[in-house]
């Protein structure tokens, strides 16, 4: 990680005297790897302690570098095993990773976002039992500022999303309406709509507006485009707020990982997360 000016990334005295946290990683993907192997290298007050993905011996393969190895098991044996669950994997499958840890008063961190509009019941289940879904940045900016301003009165939130071609392929929205994008010379509106629209539409890539949603106004106030450019490397989101304490605009350009729809920083912004969760000094909300 990048050196802090204030040495953020040496190890607190406090957290040497708490147990550390005991983290599951639920998915072994893109964003899933590469958290365990951020937290295999050590993450001050977090342990890896299990894992889970669809093919467990490949999975086995796959971690044979990790210095302190850990269980691959099904994702029904996980919530014993940890505190914390991240779950980082096909969006069908977010309520059975995380409900286990909400019945049991844990955390549950979220980056199938999208998922959660179809599973809203999650919500009064973490209520019940003193469970938290955490929904982290992900691939995306700036939801501190979000979530401060609806604590005033948000006017409009607009998004709009462009892709390369390759990341957009496939999505369910695109298949029911005969939209082919795979050919096009230039630049191509496939959506408008919003968050809740496009969460159905497009389970694997529009995440990122699900969570600004959520920080904001809400799955059917937020406007959201989606653009396929066939020019593009990077996916780029930019956001327009409008509320009463300010005004904003945002935009992000990420990086794709081996998996064109997620973006590099995606599991960086996890990782940014556990480490605030012990340290002395937190930056950000
Ligand atoms: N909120 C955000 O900002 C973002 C969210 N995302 C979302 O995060 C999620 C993960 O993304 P990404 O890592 O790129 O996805 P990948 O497709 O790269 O990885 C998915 C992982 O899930 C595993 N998996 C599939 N079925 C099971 C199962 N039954 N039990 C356990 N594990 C299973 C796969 O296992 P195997 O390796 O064996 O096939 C794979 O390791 C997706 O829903 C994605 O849309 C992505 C980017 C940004
Ligand atoms: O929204 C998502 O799930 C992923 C995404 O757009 C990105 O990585 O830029």
């Amino acid at each position: 990680m990048t050196e802090t000016p204030l040495g953020l990334s040496q190890t607190p005295a406090h957290a040497r005297a708490l147990p550390p946290l005991r983290v599951a990683v639920a998915g072994l993907g893109a964003v899933g790897l590469k958290i365990v192997e951020a937290l295999d290298e050590g993450l001050d007050g977090c342990v890896l302690t299990a894992v889970s993905a669809r093919d467990r011996t490949a999975a086995v393969d796959r971690l044979s570098a990790l210095a302190r190895p850990v269980p691959v098991v099904d994702i029904a044996e996980l919530e014993p095993l940890a505190d914390l669950v991240v779950e980082c994997a096909p969006a069908a499958l977010l309520p059975s990773i995380v409900e286990p840890f909400l019945r049991a008063g844990k955390t549950a961190v979220v980056l199938s976002s999208g998922a959660l509009l179809a599973n809203e019941g999650l919500v009064a289940t973490a209520r019940a039992h003193g469970g938290q879904i955490v929904v982290p940045t992900g691939a995306l900016l700036g939801l501190d500022a979000v979530t401060a301003a609806a604590e005033g009165e948000i006017r409009a939130v607009r998004m709009v999303t462009r892709k390369p071609v390759r990341g957009l392929v496939g999505a369910p929205y695109l298949v029911e309406n005969g939209i082919a994008i795979e050919d096009i010379t230039g630049p191509l509106r496939i959506f408008h709509g919003t968050p809740r629209e496009a969460a159905v539409g497009f389970p694997a890539n529009l995440n990122v507006a699900v969570a600004l949603s959520l920080a904001g106004i809400g799955p059917d106030r937020t406007t959201l485009e989606i653009w396929a450019d066939p020019a593009l490397e990077r996916n780029t989101h930019r956001i327009e707020v409008e509320a009463d304490s300010a005004t904003f605009t945002m935009a992000i350009e990420n990086i794709p990982t081996d998996n064109p729809k997620t973006g590099r920083i995606t599991a960086l912004s996890v990782l940014a997360y556990l480490r605030k969760l012990r340290a002395p000094l937190r930056v950000g909300s």
